[in-house]
């Protein structure tokens, strides 16, 4: 079996396979060697100190950077390095960075909507008015991301958190098979720290979740299995009580 093969055959069973990913920018590893394997279905938190490669792996997951060395499947078969960023999309890969990005002079309802309207074809938006079903699956949204109550406010009045939820209730409207979630509780209250993570745990009964985060609290509050990069690669995996115990792991957040 040739070696392109082999990789493939290892891939079959996950949702996400990243074997070997090496990017470099002028000379710098950003990733090194890296492989990381999400299980369909599963929920997983990625930490690391400043500069350890996480945005740069989502990067590459998503077909923003191409890695110089490396495969990464998705669903076991699909090539993510030969697609652009477009068809990686519509593959069912979303994507919620760290600012919000919400239409604040439109209702939190309108805002759903249109994430919706995103994905119908061109000619069907045009001449588009909203299908019981589809206001069936606003609603759904809505409750998942605590918005029910809220949802003829403009998004503009919302909470920073509620933004947060408004944004990650637009990528559900997708209907992704796997959500990347970048520091989804940074400026976030304790308490829509806390029912963040509730919220993400219900998404995940349905969806792959990856979520990069350095907010500790939260992260045990997920209770999901943790990876930790460093310098690129993967330093140590497991519950966080098993990383926060690994001795290479505290020398790295402690030596600094
Ligand atoms: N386009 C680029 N050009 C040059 N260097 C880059 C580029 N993107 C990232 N880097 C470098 O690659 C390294 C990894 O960056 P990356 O943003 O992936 O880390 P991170 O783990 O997301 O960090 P943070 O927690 O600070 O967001 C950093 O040293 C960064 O300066």
């Amino acid at each position: 079996m040739s070696a392109p093969e082999k990789s493939h055959e290892k891939a079959k069973n996950s949702l996400l396979y990243l074997d070997g990913v090496s990017v470099s920018f002028d000379g710098f590893k950003a990733l090194n060697a890296l492989s990381l394997v999400i299980e369909p279905g599963e929920m997983r938190a990625i930490i690391g100190p400043n500069g350890a490669g996480k945005t740069t792996m989502m990067d590459v997951i998503t077909g923003k950077t191409k890695p110089d060395e490396g495969d990464v499947y998705f669903a076991g078969t699909t090539d993510l390095t030969r697609m652009d960023e477009a068809s990686i999309a519509s593959l069912g890969i979303g994507r919620k960075f760290q600012k919000p990005t919400v239409f604040e002079s439109h209702t939190v309802w309108n805002n759903i909507d249109l994430a919706l309207a995103g994905v119908r074809k061109p000619f069907a938006t045009l001449f588009h008015r909203t299908s019981a079903k589809e206001i069936a699956r606003i609603e759904e949204i809505l409750a998942t991301i605590r918005l029910t109550d809220k949802k003829d406010w403009l998004a503009a009045n919302l909470s920073h958190g509620q933004k947060q939820w408004l944004e990650i209730g637009m990528l559900l409207a997708q209907e992704p098979q796997l959500l990347l979630v970048d520091e989804p509780v940074a400026g976030m209250t304790d308490a829509e720290t806390m029912e963040t993570a509730a919220l993400l745990r219900e998404i995940a009964k349905t969806k792959s979740v990856v979520v990069v985060e350095h907010d500790m609290h939260f992260v045990r509050e997920l209770d999901v299995k943790v990876t930790v990069l460093h310098q690129g690669s993967v330093l140590s995996e497991g519950t966080l009580d098993h990383v926060s115990a690994d001795p290479t792991v505290i020398e790295v957040y402690l030596g600094r």
